[in-house]
């Protein structure tokens, strides 16, 4: 049962300005206390009514946990007089409360709401600041009055703050009329609770908002599994079902879409196909840049092997024929792509294009899709490399990812420089790929990068894949494993599960084992031995170097649960060490974490190992790996350190996204590189044990890879090329622009 109390906001202890949490002392009519819970709105001095309950916090004793609060009008003049001077309405102070108080006594309110010109009856009081207090109350109370509208709909303080600064007082009119406008203008507003709000006000059915909105949202999901369109009988099946409706009432509506240009419909091999206007867009464009960008460099072939020769003398390398085709297509094409599996040369053909161009005195740019990627390439060039969103100027960052970003770079303010050399492509996509393009100007040379046997970018589109496909532009397939690379088994490995071939799994191996286990517990215990104990020294690394990649989320194998257990005996509960739960989650100091989604703003610092900070940023990306330092318990901040030295500051209401990392999915692990990743294979949906999927898992290990489970779910998985086709129609646009 709720408790209700009463009081004055003596003092605002703590509040996080993001989501409204505050920590504030309450002068109630016995005592003081602390209460806690979400409320942007309360200020200091005001006289707040609150339902919730006494709680015995650990650490802190006794508090009231708030559910919900009213903000009471003070009724007596001394509560007016408080109010006033609490500094909740700007330009009063103590004093001047104390004058209005005493000159309009029990009116007070009445009049700033009513007749605000005749505040200016008191000293001190112009009759401009008059108005602004009027309005200030105003304000104030219809946000308030906003909110609590908002409430019984079931929106939090939170989103109906945004709600309310997006429409101001038409809000009532646009959630009666049509509040799948919502899901348009506000971020953190889906689909499901304008839906819901919608059939809270009578909207429901067939009601043409409703399934207009609703095939956008089936359009958005499936762009988030990856596809840029669907085909038209599709796309009404799955609006149908979303919305349980007959599915003719559907086409109508989606024709009229097209009519205000919010849907793209095309025919792809005689079928109709519908695209959100953005993605059909951003293929199309792809495709018309690179085109144009496409221009042929009148260098003589032999000049430039000539040239090539001579570097490879400096370098003290001989590059077989591959890869001298690709330096001198780099230089004679304005697009190139160069794919390639693990240890075929790609890094070796990229630096001497490097070479090429540095001695030719042409500027050149690298960069990659992550920033671990963008690190690698740095490593392995030994010259900088950026993040692709870093590259552009990523500005004005959104708040979240639905969003679309702004660049400062992009067609009035391109890139400068005469080549630019993208690594990992296979995990860029369509999005990205029109941003970047947008950038780059004819006359620069662009230089395409990755495996496209990896899994596809996360995003939708199928970008190296498509531009490959469409024939359109040079394409240098680099498919020599090299000497070196031929001893490890790892990489030998991963090119027979490419071609669908067998592997050796006797254990006689340096860097690639097999560990057969048919029992989910025992799975467990072999890992944690592997972890703890034997891989640190085999590959030379730490624990938490060692990375379990799994093909799941749920299920006995699966991240969320072998998280639990991993974390439970590679970072026990232990006195000193401080633990919080969030949404059913422990985090704990000492564990090790990833970011789960792109943050744009969240502020990172550099420290140095004595705590000295000397460099500041923002943005820590979707995949990030680091350690939780310090959960402080009463200002409610997790401490993360990335890379060992970028420090940044969760409040535990932004921890959802955290992650624990002592397992990932192997789709998470696309770009990155671990001294030694162990892989358990048991059992899991077919849709899901494919060959990309080992493949990936399988290259994203330097010293070693231990796979643990069943042998023929290995080979299974190697045979079964039935991962999901997505939609996506980058050669198409290509091959029709080429024409
Ligand atoms: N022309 C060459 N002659 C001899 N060795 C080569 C040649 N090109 C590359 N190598 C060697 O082959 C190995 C793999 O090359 P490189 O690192 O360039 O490949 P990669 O495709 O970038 O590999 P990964 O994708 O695994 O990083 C390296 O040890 C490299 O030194």
């Amino acid at each position: 049962m709720a408790e209700t109390i009463q009081g004055y906001v003596e003092k605002i202890v703590y509040r996080n300005q993001e989501n409204g949490y505050t920590v504030l002392s309450l002068t109630g009519e016995d005592d003081d206390i602390t209460c806690v819970g979400s409320f942007p709105f309360i200020n200091e001095g005001e006289y707040v009514e609150l339902q919730g309950n006494y709680i015995s916090h650990q650490i802190y004793g006794d508090q009231f946990q708030v559910q919900s609060y009213d903000i009471k009008e003070p009724e007596d003049m001394m509560s007016m007089e408080r109010y006033l001077g609490s500094g909740a309405v700007k330009g009063i102070g103590v004093a001047l409360a104390a004058r209005i108080v005493r000159k309009f006594k029990e009116d007070t309110f009445r009049i700033i709401e009513q007749e605000p010109e005749r505040l200016a009856e008191v000293k001190g009081i112009s009759v401009a600041k008059a108005q602004e207090i009027g309005t200030q109350f105003e304000d104030k109370k219809d946000l308030r009055d906003a909110m609590l509208f908002l409430q019984k709909y079931g929106i939090t303080n939170n989103l109906a703050v945004k709600i309310y600064k997006q429409y101001g007082s038409r809000m009532y009119e646009v959630i009666r009329e049509n509040p799948y406008k919502l899901a348009d203008d506000i971020s953190g507003v889906g689909f499901r609770i304008a839906d819901e709000i919608a059939s809270k006000v009578g909207i429901g059915g067939d009601a043409e908002f409703r399934i207009k909105a609703g095939v956008l949202y089936a359009l958005l999901q499936a762009s988030q599994s990856g596809n840029v369109y669907l085909p038209m009988d599709l796309l009404i099946a799955k609006t149908a079902q979303m919305l349980i409706i007959e599915p003719d009432k559907i086409e109508k509506h989606i024709m009229d879409m097209m009519i205000d240009k919010r849907v793209v419909i095309k025919e792809i091999d005689d079928k109709k196909v519908v695209y959100s206007t953005n993605y059909y867009y951003s293929e199309l464009n792809v495709a018309r840049m690179l085109h144009d960008l496409n221009e042929q460099y009148d260098v003589g072939i032999d000049e430039i092997i000539d040239r090539v020769k001579k570097i490879e003398k400096i370098e003290k390398i001989e590059l077989d024929e591959m890869q001298r085709d690709a330096v001198v297509e780099a230089v004679r094409n304005g697009v190139l792509v160069i794919t390639g599996g693990p240890g075929t040369g790609k890094t070796t053909t990229i630096n001497t294009i490097i070479k090429f161009f540095e001695a030719e005195g042409l500027d050149f740019l690298l960069a990659a899709p992550t920033g671990r990627a963008a690190k690698r390439m740095s490593e392995t060039t030994g010259y900088e490399a950026q993040t692709i969103h870093r590259l552009l100027e990523l500005s004005g960052a959104p708040d979240d990812s639905n969003t679309r970003l702004n660049f400062e770079k992009n067609e009035e303010n391109p890139l400068e420089a005469d080549a630019i050399i993208i690594d990992e492509m296979s995990m860029v996509d369509i999005s990205l790929m029109n941003a970047l393009l947008r950038a780059i100007t004819v006359g620069t040379r662009v230089i395409l990068v990755g495996d496209v046997n990896q899994l596809p970018s996360v995003g939708p589109g199928n970008v190296l894949k498509d531009i490959i496909t469409s024939n359109a532009f040079h394409v240098v397939k680099l498919n020599k494993i090299f000497r070196q690379a031929k001893e490890s088994d790892i990489i030998v490995n991963a090119h027979k599960i490419n071609r669908g071939e067998p592997i050796t799994l006797d254990n006689k191996s340096r860097d690639f084992f097999m560990l057969k286990r048919d029992d989910v517990t025992v799975i467990i215990q072999v890992m944690l031995t592997l972890i703890k104990y034997k891989m640190p020294k085999y590959v030379n690394a730490k624990p938490y170097d060692i990375q379990v990649l799994t093909p799941m989320r749920k299920g006995e194998l699966g991240v969320d649960r072998l998280n639990q257990v991993l974390q439970m005996y590679l970072n026990p509960v232990e006195t000193g060490k401080r633990e919080k739960e969030i949404s059913g989650r422990i985090f704990r100091e000492g564990d090790k974490v990833m970011q789960i989604k792109n943050n744009y703003q969240i502020e990172w610092e550099c420290k140095s190992q004595f705590g000295l900070s000397f460099e500041k940023g923002t943005g820590v990306f979707n995949g990030d790996t680091g350690i939780i330092k310090e959960i402080n318990l009463y200002s409610e901040i997790i401490t993360v350190v990335f890379d060992e030295i970028r420090y940044v500051e969760y409040s535990f209401q932004q921890a959802d996204e955290l992650e624990l990392a002592y397992a990932i999915t192997i789709h998470k692990s696309q770009g990155s590189e671990y001294p030694a990743v162990i892989i358990p294979v048991l059992s899991g949906p077919k849709m899901l044990l494919h060959r990309n999927l080992l493949y990936t898992a399988v290259t994203r290990a330097k010293s070693c890879v231990t796979l643990v489970g069943s042998s023929s779910v290995v080979q299974s998985m190697i045979d079964n090329v039935s991962e999901q086709e997505r939609y996506t129609s980058l050669d198409t646009r290509l091959k029709e622009i080429m024409k």
